[in-house]
Order: structure tokens, then sequence, then C-alpha cells
């Protein structure tokens, strides 16, 4: 199973990405804001640090869901059983996406701050 060609491996991950997608309500919710995310750079044209920013935040919170939901079917189906281990584990798996959603909020309303007063000015407000 290793080693397969990059193509096929291409394949795999845009499978996770679409199993991600059908299967968690939370990551469908996190790629639609990361899209309203994108519209917001197009309309407010900020420098291009801000759409590093922007773009490295959202990925890390749609990998850290992927992660989040991929350690969960695992764990599940090692011990499909109530234990405290796994409350722990889960609960710092959630612990991991909301410290870099509240991380992704922040440098949203950094760039709303930064670039606002000027996209006002430039639409006559
Ligand atoms: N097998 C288990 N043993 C102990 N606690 C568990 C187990 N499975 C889930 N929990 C805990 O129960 C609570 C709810 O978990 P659940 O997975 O239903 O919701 P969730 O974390 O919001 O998951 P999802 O992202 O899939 O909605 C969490 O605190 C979690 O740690």
């Amino acid at each position: 199973m290793k080693n397969r060609p990059f193509r096929e491996r291409m394949g795999f991950a845009f499978e996770g990405i679409r199993t991600g997608w059908r299967r968690e309500a939370s990551f469908r919710t996190q790629t639609i804001l990361a899209g309203v995310a994108l519209l917001a750079l197009i309309l407010l044209r900020p420098a291009p640090i801000w759409w590093g920013l922007v773009a490295v935040t959202c990925a890390l919170v749609l990998a850290l869901e992927l992660l989040n939901s991929a350690m969960e079917a695992v764990i599940d189906l090692l011990h499909p059983d109530i234990h405290p281990s796994i409350k722990v584990a889960k609960d710092m798996l959630a612990g991991a996406v909301l410290a870099i959603s509240i991380a992704a909020v922040i440098v949203g309303f950094a760039m709303v701050i930064a670039t606002g007063p000027r996209f006002l000015a430039e639409i006559g407000l």
C-alpha cells in the first residue's frame, strides 16, 4: 500500500475531504465559513499578508477538524464502549479545533479592522 503514484495519493486525499464533508456537519459549516472568508478577501482586497494569514488559519481549522473526525473514528472502532480516557482524548481533540477556531475569528476581526475603513471610503461611505 506504500509509495502509490502521486495522482492516486491525491485521489485518497480528496476522498478524505469528501468523506469529511458527507459525514461531519461541523466540517461543512467550517468549509462554508472558509468560503465566506474568501469572499471577504475578494471584497476587501487586503495586503497579501492577510491572504496568507486567512488561508493558513482556514486551512488549519479544516485540517484539525478532519484530524479530529479521523481520530474519533479510529477511537470508536478500537474501543466502542464508554471510557474516561476516551472522553479525555475526544475533549482534547475538540479543544484543539476550538483553539484554532478562536485564532481564525481573531484574524478575521483584525483584517476587517485593518482594511474596513479603506473599503468604506472606496465605496463612498
Ligand atoms: N466512548 C466514550 N467514552 C467516554 N466519553 C465519550 C465517549 N464518546 C464520547 N464521549 C464524550 O461525550 C461527549 C460528547 O461526545 P460526542 O462524540 O457525542 O460529541 P462531539 O464531541 O460533539 O462529537 P462530534 O464532533 O462528532 O459531534 C464528549 O465530552 C466526549 O468526550
